[in-house]
């Protein structure tokens, strides 16, 4: 079957925003313009189409990344959708993974928000080219100027204006066009038509001088623009617009542009933007692997041709269909009928059903081709993060890093008929979303949920109820401390012995434990030459290790940020096996940990806080009650100050409320994870005692 697209037509974009930028509004006239919707969906009437979920509509937030496909002008774009909320952080992780361009959404009234600032950053890090799209310029206090000063020092970014709002406010009705000079109009209320027509003559002078500007920073960035500019020569909009792309694709610089969703107006040259400025698969570098048997490193061309290579990045258990695993191809094709290998896990795995999403409906597909998105019904072992490929070409990708989950309550069902239940519908949900964990708790046998945020676990409660019917009781949130260690234990064994009559046990380590830097986890290596511990049994003694790391020794919460080396031991022929080294770790480790100074570490979370000038004595005084280290100090449009500050999240339990009544309501703030830090002697103690 011939793709319907060739890959330089295909765009695999993510609309990025902080929370109430106005992603989901724009998202949805994207999918009206490009004719898939049919009617207009209103995030405040709760029926927009991405946000299909019942919580979603009810809580007006997009949780679920939907991945959606949609036409512009002869190009294929693919819509894969991220949240705002820092709660569901596994969420934006995942999409940028797998996307190959962005558009930024702001609030022109707000500027640069902390949210939208950290997914800036995520997608630094991922190198994802961008274009910015500066919403709700209809608003009381839009400032496209003050929007586009925060990108350029809150980011460090370079963005390049390529429009000006024509009228302010509740009368914007268009943008000139800085490149070809036109204005942008629009015909009807729902905005289907743009008009392109003259500059207003107010507006003349203004646009000349910013195209000038225009035109001077597009040939900065490119060396025979520049030579041309210099001479005084003559630049074409083709030669920017090709120049401007090379930019973007390099991650040099960030078009901007601007408009209202809301009111319809701003968002087909988005579109235009989307094909002219962002990646198709080919632009991006090849998805580099390791051949599963020899570790070798290897990459794979954007191509039909080549091997398959595509990885799952988002579950979603459907109660009618089942499991949906959402998956990006990379190189080669997924042909439905066909077996794939998933080299992780070390399992084939048949694909089934092969769906295209579009906004209104599913459509069944023979195969989804290189670069494109897809979702697969019925595979059994492979989810988000997993790799599928040819077998007979094995290659694994990097699997998608999440951060861990920072906070927990306790769960009970309602009723013994809800025991299974709840266990069932854990099991799936966790499934669904990696920064969710479940597990039991060894002194109460209760279950404890963990995950981003008080919000994300509410969502996952309530989902619980709506999906899979099964009523829980939930304890109060608490803080999901971790332990560690402070200094090197160079030597720990045990030797794991047990006579029972018949065939004995025997295991026997030696390891040496350090500590290592913040965010690396558990980490496990064997240095054993000679055959000390058979190489049969070292998978053993790291499972052990793995499972000891679950439950520290001072107050039972997860061990992190140590790296085990197993450097020694011994076997015996007969009684050695693998459950005797197991054995043999887990109790090496415990005491290991017990020996290296123990101590307790705390989520620490960057705070943002937005005052009215008035208040801020008072703010501050609450985050220093709170264990707060303010960072810094911002004036905000509108009299308003910011203040950024790191504050334990068990500080920050309540906080909302506060801040209401110490500024009578005009306080916000927005949180999230920023690094675990150890506990002070005195505060370590309150938390053993509670
Ligand atoms: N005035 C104005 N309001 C807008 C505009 N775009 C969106 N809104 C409103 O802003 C609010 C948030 O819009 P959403 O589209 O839900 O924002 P979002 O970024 O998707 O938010 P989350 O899904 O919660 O992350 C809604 O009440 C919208 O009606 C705009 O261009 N102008």
């Amino acid at each position: 079957m011939a793709r319907t697209f060739p890959l330089e037509r295909c765009r695999n974009i993510g609309i990025i925003a902080h929370i109430d930028a106005g992603k989901t509004t724009t998202t949805e006239r994207i999918l009206f313009y490009t004719g898939k919707t049919y009617r207009l969906g209103s995030v405040d009437e709760g029926t927009t189409v991405t946000d299909w979920m019942v919580q979603e509509r009810e809580r007006g937030i997009t949780i679920v990344s939907a991945a959606v496909t949609a036409e512009w002008k002869d190009y294929q774009i693919n819509l894969i959708d991220t949240p705002g909320h820092i709660d569901f952080t596994a969420e934006v992780q995942r999409s940028l993974r797998v996307l190959d361009g962005g558009v930024v959404v702001f609030d022109a009234t707000q500027g640069v928000e902390p949210q939208s600032e950290t997914v800036w950053r995520q997608a630094d890090r991922y190198n994802v080219p961008r274009i910015c799209f500066i919403n709700k310029m209809d608003r009381v206090g839009a400032s496209y100027e003050y929007s586009i000063e925060s990108i350029r020092t809150r980011l460090g970014a370079n963005p390049i204006p390529m429009q000006i709002p024509i009228g302010a406010e509740s009368n914007f009705s268009g943008v000139v066009d800085l490149l070809t000079m036109q204005a942008i109009t629009w015909r009807d209320e729902l905005g289907r038509e743009p008009v392109y027509g003259e500059i207003p003559a107010e507006l003349r002078d203004e646009a000349e001088e910013r195209r000038a500007i225009l035109v001077e920073r597009i040939a900065e960035l490119d060396d025979d623009l520049t030579v041309k500019f210099l001479e005084g020569e003559e630049i074409t909009v083709e030669e920017l617009k090709a120049a401007l792309r090379r930019a973007t694709l390099a991650n040099k610089a960030t078009p901007v542009f601007c408009g209202s969703s809301l009111k319809n107006k701003g968002v087909q040259p988005v579109l235009d933007a989307i094909i002219d400025y962002l990646p198709s698969p080919l632009d991006i570098p090849p998805v580099r692997g390791t051949d599963p048997n020899s570790g070798e490193e290897i990459t794979r061309p954007a191509s039909d041709d080549a091997p398959l290579s595509a990885l799952v990045f988002k579950i979603v258990t459907d109660p009618y269909v089942g499991r949906l695993a959402y998956f990006r191809v990379y190189s080669g094709k997924v042909t439905s009928n066909t077996m794939v290998y998933n080299p992780g896990k070390g399992r084939k795995e048949r694909i089934g059903r092969l769906l295209r999403m579009y906004a209104d409906r599913r459509e069944d597909v023979e195969e989804i081709p290189a670069g494109d998105i897809g979702a697969v019904l019925g595979l059994k072992e492979s989810f988000t993060g997993d790799t599928l490929c040819d077998p007979q070409a094995p290659i694994l990708l990097e699997s998608i890093q999440f951060p861990e989950p920072v906070i927990s309550v306790a769960i009970e069902p309602k009723t013994t008929a809800d025991q299974d239940k709840m266990a069932d519908a854990l099991r799936k949900l966790s499934e669904e979303d990696p920064t969710f964990r479940v597990r039991t708790d060894e002194n109460t046998g209760q279950t404890i949920i963990s995950g981003m945020g008080e919000l994300h676990l509410d969502v996952l409660v309530d989902r619980m109820l709506r999906e899979f019917r099964v009523q829980a009781n939930v304890g109060r949130p608490r803080v999901s401390y971790r332990e560690t260690i402070t200094r090197e234990v160079p030597k720990v064994e045990y030797r794991y012995v047990k006579q029972t009559g018949g065939k004995g046990m025997y295991g026997h380590v030696v390891f040496s434990i350090e500590p290592v830097e913040r965010g690396n986890g558990v980490q496990f290596e064997s240095k054993v030459v000679g055959g000390a511990v058979p190489q049969e049994f070292v998978p053993a003694v790291q499972k052990g290790v793995m499972e000891a790391a679950e439950s520290g020794v001072l107050a039972g919460y997860p061990v992190t940020d140590v790296k085990v080396t197993l450097i020694d031991g011994s076997y015996h022929e007969v009684d050695s096996n693998e459950m005797s080294f197991k054995m043999a770790a887990i109790f090496a480790f415990k005491e290991g940990i017990q020996r290296g100074s123990p101590v307790l570490l705390e989520p620490i979370m960057k705070v943002e806080v937005v005052v009215p000038e008035e208040y801020l004595g008072d703010v501050l005084g609450q985050l220093n009650a709170r264990r707060g280290e303010i960072q810094g100090m911002e004036v905000r449009p509108g009299n308003a100050q910011a203040v950024r500050a790191m504050v334990p999240l068990a500080e920050m339990f309540g906080y909302a409320t506060e801040l209401r009544s110490a500024t009578q309501g005009r306080g916000v703030f927005s949180m999230e994870f920023d690094h675990y830090a150890p506990v002070s002697a005195t505060v370590a103690q309150k938390i053993l005692n509670s």
